[in-house]
C-alpha cells in the first residue's frame, strides 16, 4: 500500500521549562542543526546552550501556545487532517523533533500494511537543518527497521509556480488596497554560512557574495540562500513589486559565527529609523505559523519598528491550513500516484 508521510520540525510537548529543553536537546544535538564535531556540540549545547535558553525559549512558548498545544504542531494535523480530503492516498504526520516522532509514525505505518512512501519534508528551501537531516533520519530507520520500505522523496518546492502563486495571493489578500505602498521584507529562517559551502557540490561555486546564488549552477539544487532568493524574485515578479519595495532577510541567529545576512532584526529597526510608513513582513521558509513567525516577527520584529519609528507593522501569516494549500499538496500527492 502506498501512503504519504509529511514531517514538519516540532515543538516541545509544552510551555514547561523541562519540555522545552528535553526538546531543545534532541534538536541542537542533532549534528545537522549545530554541525561541529560532537564533543564540541556536547559541551556547547549541554554546557551552555541548554543552562540558559530553555527558560527563555519556555518564556516566548508561552506567549505563542494556543489552548490545544503548539502552533506548528497544530497548524500540521489539521492540514494533514484536510489533505486528506484531497486525496485518496493515506497521509500520515510526523516531527523530526519531539512527537508524534518519525519513527513511531513510520512504526504505525508498517503495522497499517504501508509499503511505498512518499517522504514529504515540509520545507520549501533545502538545507542541512530542514530536508537533509529528515531524508537521513528517514534513511537511516528505513536500513534498520523497515527495509522493505520504499521511499521516494519529495524535492523542495520553492520555485514551484502554484506554490508562489499561493504566496503571491496570501500578500494580496494581506495587504489588498495597500499591496503598492507598502515595504515587503522577505524573511527566512538563518543559517550558518558554513552549512552553504557544506551543501555546495561543486565546493567551489556559493561564495556568498553578491552574484553566486543569481549564476546558474547545479549547486542551486542544494543552496538554501539561492532558493531564497529564487522564491522572493518570483513572488516579486508575479506581483509586479517594484524593486524598492521589496527586500530579504535571515531571521533567528543563534551562536557567534557568521550566518547569513542581512539579520532580520537589524533590518527592521533601520526601516524603523527610516520611518517606513508601511511595512510588511513574510516568512515563506515555513509553511505553518509557529515560534519564529508568531512572537519573533508578529511580536518582536513588530515591537522594534514602532520603537524606532516606524508606521504601521502587518505580518503576513503562513499558508497553514488554506484549502488552497491543501488542495495543491494533495495535487502533488496525486500525481506521484
Ligand atoms: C543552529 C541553530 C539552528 C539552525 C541551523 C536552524 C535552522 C532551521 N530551523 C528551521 C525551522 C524552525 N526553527 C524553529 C525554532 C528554532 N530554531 C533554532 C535553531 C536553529 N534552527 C532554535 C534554537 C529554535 C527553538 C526556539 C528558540 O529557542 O528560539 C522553528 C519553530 C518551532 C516551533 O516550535 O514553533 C522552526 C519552524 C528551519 C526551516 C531551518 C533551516 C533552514
Ligand atoms: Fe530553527
Ligand atoms: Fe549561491
Amino acid at each position: 500500500m502506498k501512503a504519504v508521510l509529511m514531517v514538519n520540525l516540532g515543538s516541545p510537548d509544552s510551555t514547561k521549562t523541562k519540555d522545552v529543553k528535553k526538546y531543545l536537546a534532541e534538536f541542537l544535538m542533532d549534528e545537522r542543526v549545530i554541525d561541529i564535531p560532537y564533543v564540541s556540540r556536547f559541551l556547547l549545547v549541554k554546557g551552555i546552550i541548554l543552562n540558559t535558553r530553555p527558560k527563555k525559549s519556555a518564556a516566548a512558548y508561552q506567549k505563542i501556545w494556543w489552548k490545544e498545544g503548539s502552533p506548528l504542531v497544530v497548524i500540521s494535523h489539521q492540514l494533514r487532517d484536510k489533505v486528506s480530503t484531497y486525496t485518496k492516498t493515506p497521509v500520515y504526520l510526523a516531527m523530526r523533533y519531539g512527537n508524534p516522532s518519525i519513527h513511531s509514525v513510520l512504526k504505525k505505518m508498517n503495522t497499517d500494511g504501508v509499503t511505498e512512501i512518499l517522504l514529504m519534508p515540509m520545507y520549501p528551501h533545502y538545507a542541512m537543518a530542514s530536508t537533509e537531516t529528515v531524508e537521513v533520519l528517514v534513511d537511516e530507520l528505513q536500513k534498520k527497521h523497515f527495509p522493505h520500505f520504499k521511499i521516494e522523496k519529495f524535492k523542495p518546492f520553492y520555485n514551484n509556480p502554484a506554490y508562489i502563486q499561493l504566496l503571491a495571493d496570501k500578500v494580496k489578500s494581506t495587504l489588498n488596497s495597500e499591496l503598492q505602498d507598502t515595504k515587503i521584507v522577505f524573511s527566512y529562517h538563518g543559517l550558518p554560512e558554513r552549512q552553504i559551502y557544506k551543501t555546495d557540490p561543486t565546493k567551489s561555486h556559493c561564495k556568498i557574495d553578491g552574484s553566486c546564488c543569481t549564476t546558474p549552477s547545479i549547486a542551486h539544487k542544494t543552496c538554501y540562500r539561492h532558493q531564497c532568493f529564487e522564491t522572493t524574485r518570483l513572488v516579486a515578479e508575479n506581483l509586479q513589486l517594484k524593486t524598492e519595495n521589496y527586500t530579504i532577510s535571515f531571521q533567528s541567529r543563534l551562536g557567534r559565527t557568521p550566518w547569513l545576512l542581512p539579520a532580520t532584526d537589524q533590518l527592521i529597526e533601520e526601516l524603523g529609523n527610516e520611518k517606513i510608513e508601511k511595512l510588511a513582513v513574510i516568512s515563506p521558509a515555513f509553511v505553518s505559523d509557529c515560534l519564529e513567525t508568531l512572537e519573533e516577527i508578529n511580536m518582536e520584529a513588530r515591537q522594534e519598528f514602532t520603537a524606532a519609528g516606524g508606521g504601521k507593522f502587518t505580518y503576513i501569516p503562513c499558508l497553514n491550513v488554506q484549502p488552497a494549500w491543501a488542495e495543491l499538496i494533495g495535487k502533488w500527492i496525486n500525481n506521484w500516484n
